[in-house]
């Protein structure tokens, strides 16, 4: 029996922790053969509701499931954590921006970034999901200055399935047969959903699709989905998210499949010409517990303007929370 890895989980009691901690304790994320310690965050007045969300864990009878604990203090939560998941922060409605959020979201991650740094493993893989994700995640990263500022990553996975799912529906193919897609940027309007890399049933995805569709529909479907979800169900993205986050650390952690790679917001170390430091979402192959962002990939003109754009925009988030950067 392997040793029980320590996932702390922050909003444990929100929409996406009622589906995350169960597709976790029952090792969708790091295996059907490694037990898990879910030590779970939320603020002192959702500690009732998380006592519930425990009961029901409780009764799964889960046999990876090796503890549970809970608090409302993140020091406790992220004691000797090895991986963290920071969901937990208020959702946007109908009408607002991600980036609308800033202010209101910014605080938790630079207390829990914090927290981390005094807390968790020296080793701690950090997805940030709540948003504006890739500006928070910089927030907790730059607040953690003894930990290693590349283990801070924010969530694009989910607009990476998400554009697989399109260009499947468009093409008739399964998603399975979609390999090499791109989401480059921020978890924002902005991003850019590329697919000049794409392959369907081993076919270049360009040759298979018109220009017209690619530039007028699917670009701005995958950058609005979030938006079309809150809009048709009132409430964010969920089981969805959930999803993605699991899709997220199972590849960092187990190794994305053979000849594949996924997208993952992660410090930009300049490749691409992307300013250093801020948290951009490039293609990313991971082996042995660790990522590397994959090189040299040719960029067009077009492909070139967008990446930009949603650069701009994650320099203009960071910014806006100079003050919280140490
Ligand atoms: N990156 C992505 O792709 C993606 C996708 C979906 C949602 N999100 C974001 O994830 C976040 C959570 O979404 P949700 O639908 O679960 O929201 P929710 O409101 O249902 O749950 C959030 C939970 O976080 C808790 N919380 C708030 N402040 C906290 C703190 N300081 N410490 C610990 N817990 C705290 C709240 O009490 C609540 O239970 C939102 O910011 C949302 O926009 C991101
Ligand atoms: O769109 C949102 O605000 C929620 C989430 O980021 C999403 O993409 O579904």
């Amino acid at each position: 029996m392997k040793a029980p890895v320590r996932v702390a989980v922050t909003g444990a009691a929100g929409q996406i922790g009622y589906s995350l901690l169960f597709r976790i304790a029952s090792g969708d994320m790091l295996g059907k053969d490694q037990p898990v310690i879910l030590q779970l965050l939320e603020i002192t007045p959702a500690l009732e509701a998380l006592k519930g969300v425990v009961m029901e864990l409780e009764d799964c009878a889960f046999p990876l499931v090796a503890g549970i604990t809970t608090s409302d203090k993140a020091e406790e939560a992220f004691k000797d954590a090895d991986i963290a998941l920071l969901v937990g922060a208020r959702p946007r409605g109908p009408g607002m921006e991600r980036k609308d959020l800033l202010e209101a979201n910014a605080a938790i991650f630079s207390a829990q970034g914090k927290a981390l740094n005094d807390a968790a493993s020296r080793d701690v893989k950090v997805l940030v999901v709540g948003n504006p994700a890739n500006t928070n995640s910089l927030i907790a990263q730059r607040n953690a200055p003894d930990l290693d500022p590349r283990n801070f990553t924010a969530m694009t996975r989910l607009d990476h399935n998400r554009a697989i799912a399109q260009l499947a529906n468009k093409t008739g193919a399964h998603n399975t047969e979609i390999k090499n897609m791109i989401i480059w940027g921020n978890h924002s309007a902005t991003q850019y959903p590329d697919i000049s890399k794409t392959t369907v049933k081993g076919e270049a995805a360009p040759g298979l699709v018109e220009r017209d569709w690619y530039e007028n529909d699917f670009i701005p479907t995958v950058q609005q989905r979030g938006a079309a979800i809150i809009k048709a169900r009132g409430a964010s993205s969920a089981a969805s998210a959930a999803g993605s986050a699991i899709d997220h650390i199972r590849d960092w952690v187990l190794g994305t499949p053979e000849g594949e790679w996924t997208s993952m917001a992660v410090p930009s170390d300049g490749s691409y010409g992307i300013e250093k430091g801020i948290i951009y979402s490039f293609p990313c192959v991971c082996k042995n517990g660790d990522y590397e962002i994959i090189q040299d990939l040719e960029i067009d003109e077009f492909s070139r303007e967008k990446m930009k754009a949603t650069e701009q925009e994650l320099s203009e988030e960071r910014q806006a929370v100079e003050h919280l950067l140490p």
